[in-house]
């Protein structure tokens, strides 16, 4: 006999009925149910069409952004996200100056990473330890990447001898340099047609931007392939950046889009401020042409406020971040699943796509964060482990770990050369968040395309091709979600085995 439609009605619940109960849900919470698949998983396309977007301008071919923050975007984060289709936002707890060279850094090439090769001049004598574990050292006239190149300095070379010697009798003449407008694909077809084992990068300027190397090209080509990178109406990375909402900032803003900056999120914890919102005024009234990302909002009347001010993007997250104390310090945040779903909810009818930022840990909060309704998910601890991610790698208890760290953080308040705490010496600081460890996760250009493969083998088992045809099921109410249980939770993770091991991909 034929289920009745009272019986097909009463078999989960639509979004608007779960979340409207008065509840606070994490991604954890809840769990969707089934759809029907009449798909391959590889038919989910999740560059679209429609593409997820980072903001109203800005699509990007996978949903995936890096969090404006010290211990996860810097240019070699932005390099690999933006080339991977993905995009990451440069964080503001440094100089203006400083933030700009490294979107410029990002936005110089359009190879998925950047190598810290060290510059020398030809008179000096490096030892072993300026070359900072490179293999090689690029030699300039002026030992600065801005002047003319005139060899190529090996750090093996340095490493046999017994005194110090100018760098100018040992380095090797300068090979044939490879264009930095190169992609990746030309990049190493370069190097086999000139038989090279490296190449210096230089820009049209004559800039001398890195160098790449054959094991550079192995290990890439180790990866899984290269999709369709970001890129802006320039031909360059799309990178973003972020700004505080003090005075100062405005300059920085200005610096940050001279730099080419493709968006701006202007980085705050509770958005909806007069702060934050006279911020957007001003930022869009003097660079209407640059798209603004306002937040950290999670209801809709936080987000209406903002989208009136003429945000073209909204971060959804408070306190659901992994090193995030705010909930505990504050009492103000929402959980996730709500957040996104409430904040989603109202932003598409404005056009506004929506950053679910924060609490990702695994792909299925991938699944979910974007089936409830945004565009990308923002990730911190997810990226911070990678090889990308700013900083060096330590041991900790046997396991091999990078510091990740709150922006909120004691540590990184007053490591902020913002005025945002320098000026407020006088006040009483309250951490809003924690300084950790995250395991080494290998490089971003990894993990990232494994990621995007399991997410869309959930949205196959919802019956999704695309995000727009997620977003589609949430709105006609054809997806149907439950609230997991403490014990369906249990059930639904590893139980009852002594021992196992858990290896993804
Ligand atoms: N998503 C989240 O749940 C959270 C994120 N964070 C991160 O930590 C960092 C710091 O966040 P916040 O503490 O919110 O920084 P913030 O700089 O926006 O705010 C710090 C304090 O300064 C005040 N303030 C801001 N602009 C002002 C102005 N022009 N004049 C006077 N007072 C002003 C704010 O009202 C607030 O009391 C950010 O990177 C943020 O993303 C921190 C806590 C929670
Ligand atoms: O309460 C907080 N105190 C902090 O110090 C802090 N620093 C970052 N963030 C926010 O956390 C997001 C990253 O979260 P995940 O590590 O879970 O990806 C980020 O994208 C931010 O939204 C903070 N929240
Ligand atoms: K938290």
């Amino acid at each position: 006999m034929a289920a009745t439609s009272a019986d097909l009605a009463d078999d989960g619940f639509p979004a608007p009925r779960l979340f409207s109960q008065g509840v606070s849900y994490t991604y954890d919470d809840v769990i969707f149910l089934p759809g029907y698949i009449g798909f391959p998983a590889d038919a989910v396309d999740l560059s679209g069409p429609p593409p997820p977007r980072l903001s109203r301008r800005i699509p990007l071919s996978i949903p995936c952004v890096a969090s404006p923050m010290d211990t996860v975007s810097e240019a070699a984060m932005a390099a690999a996200m933006a080339s991977l289709g993905a995009a990451a936002v440069v964080h503001c707890n440094t100089e203006p100056d400083l933030q700009a060279s490294i979107i410029r850094a990002a936005k110089s090439r359009r190879l998925p990473f950047v190598s810290s090769v060290p510059f020398f001049s030809p008179a000096s004598t490096p030892s072993l330890s300026d070359f900072a574990g490179q293999d090689y050292g690029l030699v300039t006239e002026r030992g600065d990447s801005l002047s003319k190149l005139v060899g190529v300095a090996v750090a093996a070379d340095v490493s046999s001898r017994q005194a110090p010697v100018p760098v100018s009798e040992y380095m090797h003449p300068a090979p044939r340099s490879a264009s930095a407008s190169f992609d990746f694909e030309q990049a190493a077809a370069f190097l086999a047609d000139e038989g090279l084992d490296y190449a210096p990068l230089v820009s049209d300027d004559g800039e001398v931007i890195d160098l790449i190397t054959v094991s550079d090209v192995e290990r890439i080509r180790s990866y899984p392939k290269l999709g369709k990178p970001s890129l802006g109406a320039d031909g360059k990375f799309v990178v973003a950046a972020s700004i505080g909402t003090r005075e100062g900032d405005k300059r920085r803003l200005e610096q940050l889009i001279k730099e080419g900056a493709n968006a701006i999120v202007v980085d705050s914890s509770q958005g909806n401020s007069i702060y934050q919102l006279d911020m957007i005024k001003y930022a869009k009234k003097m660079y209407p042409e640059v798209d603004l990302i306002g937040g950290n909002v999670v209801t809709i009347a936080q987000a209406q406020n903002l989208v009136a001010a003429g945000v073209d993007g909204l971060r959804v997250g408070m306190g659901s971040g992994s090193i995030c104390t705010t909930q505990e310090v504050c009492a103000v945040g929402r959980g996730q699943a709500t957040a996104v779903y409430k904040v989603a909810s109202y932003a598409k009818d404005h056009d506004v796509p929506v950053i679910a930022d924060g609490g990702i840990s695994n792909s299925g909060h991938i699944v979910k964060a974007l089936s409830l309704g945004a565009s990308t998910v923002m990730m911190g601890s997810f990226l911070a482990g990678s090889h990308e991610a700013p900083g060096t790698y330590e041991y900790k208890d046997g396991r091999r770990v990078k510091k990740y760290r709150g922006m909120g953080s004691l540590e990184a308040m007053t490591k902020g050369s913002d005025a945002r705490y320098l000026g407020d010496t006088l006040k009483l600081k309250v951490a809003q968040g924690v300084v950790g460890a995250v395991a080494d996760k290998g490089s971003v250009l990894r993990f990232i395309p494994y990621t995007m493969q399991a997410v869309k083998q959930g949205f196959q088992d919802l019956g999704a091709s695309s995000l727009q045809s997620a977003h589609d099921l949430l709105r006609s109410q054809t997806l149907r979600l439950e609230v997991r249980t403490g014990a369906a939770q249990v059930e639904g993770g590893i139980h009852g085995l002594v021992s196992y091991e858990k290896k993804a991909f």
